[in-house]
């Protein structure tokens, strides 16, 4: 799964998995969209984010059986600290994160989802001890803008375009030739002809905002009145008619439009492995912390590989294929300090001991 020498020339095949979702997530659009206010995915972009519920304080004695029993599946990966130290020592750890929801609070103005300075240091801190990568559905550029870290490796569009750092960290030997991937380079122009006629048509539409990611384009509905949001869908699903290579996925109140290739955050992951020499390699241990559905795609590669785990920043319980999680993004910044500071103090005693 190396990055293909010449990017624009690169076809991938097209995933008969991902077509049957979209055609089941295009019927739902079509069958339940305007009248039923019940159907699937209606349900589904609610739940997404239940940001204006009142949230269940995990301490609180008003949690469910429901919540108690995910907890008991899903623990907090700080309460766990020690056990997962335990099993990572002696190997190495290589981090990805993703972005909106997980560094960055989820904000209405998509534009604004800017990272605080203490959770830049923090992933400073730790992209000094171990690769780090993000892993993010925004464009790479967006991305690096909202980040500013040049010794992260990013991957950007929902892992469709990634490139190496630019100011190489001391632990990792700068590439011989530097990594670079762009597996739906030629999806490109048909990409910005839909964000266009999305632009024109939801236009009217009070709140919406079309994303262009490059790669893949968004569809916010965070800011639309909910019972317009079968409006917004049906204007999406009328232009996706006309494009069949090109599929939608949801994920925080978002839609989001994508190439139909078998590519995405799991598969970015895989190829940052073999990129960093570690294909093969039985003494890593990759940790991938998201908040989203798309990041199940990484949490499954890795359960499926037996290495490392996956967390899952959530207040809800969720179907996931992650082993921990985490409330939010401040929680994630307290687990990436104490990776650390765990890691110093391993290398100090090592230096001691020799
Ligand atoms: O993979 P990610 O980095 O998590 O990107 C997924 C989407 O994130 C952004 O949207 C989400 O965050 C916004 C800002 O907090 C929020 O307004 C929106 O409702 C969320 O869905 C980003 O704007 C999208 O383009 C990404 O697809």
């Amino acid at each position: 799964m190396s990055a293909p020498a010449n990017p624009g020339s690169y076809r991938p095949p097209r995933s008969a998995a991902s077509t049957a979702n979209y055609k089941k997530l295009m019927s739902h659009l079509e069958l339940h969209g305007t009248n039923s206010r019940n159907s699937s995915w209606l349900e589904s972009m609610r739940a997404s984010s239940p940001t204006h519920l009142r949230p269940l304080p995990f301490t609180s004695l008003a949690e469910t059986h429901e919540h108690v029993e995910w907890k008991r599946r899903h623990p907090s990966v700080l309460a766990k600290f020690d056990q997962v130290t335990a099993a990572a020592k002696g190997k190495k750890i290589i981090m990805f994160l993703d972005y909106d929801g997980t560094l960055s609070p989820i904000v209405d103005d998509p534009d604004s989802a800017f990272m605080s300075k203490a959770m830049r240091a923090a992933v400073k801190a730790v992209a000094k001890y171990f690769p780090t990568a993000i892993v993010s559905g925004r464009c790479r550029d967006k991305v690096f803008n909202f980040v500013q870290l040049s010794e992260l490796y990013y991957a950007g569009s929902h892992g469709m375009d990634i490139k190496g750092p630019t100011k190489w960290p001391k632990h990792i030997k700068p590439q011989e030739k530097s990594v670079h991937c762009q597996p739906a380079w030629s999806f490109l122009p048909m990409i910005n002809e839909v964000y266009n006629l999305l632009l024109e048509r939801t236009k009217l539409i009070p709140g919406s905002k079309i994303e262009n990611n490059r790669f893949c384009l968004s569809v916010h509905f965070r800011c639309v009145e909910e019972n317009i949001w079968n409006r917004l869908a049906e204007e999406v699903r009328s232009v996706l008619a006309r494009y069949p290579d090109l599929k939608l996925t949801q994920g925080r109140k978002v839609l989001e439009i994508r190439p139909t290739i078998e590519w995405d955050k799991g598969k970015a992951l895989e190829f940052l492995l073999n990129e960093l020499g570690f294909a093969d390699s039985n003494d890593i241990f990759p940790i991938y912390i998201g908040d989203d559905r798309s990041d199940e795609d990484a949490f499954k590669v890795l359960r499926d590989r037996g290495q490392g785990f996956g967390v899952l920043v959530s207040k809800y319980p969720k179907e996931t294929c992650a082993t921990y999680s985490l409330k939010e993004p401040s929680e994630v910044k307290d687990f990436l300090r104490r990776l650390v500071e765990w890691k110093r103090v391993s290398m100090k005693e090592k230096q001691r001991i020799n």
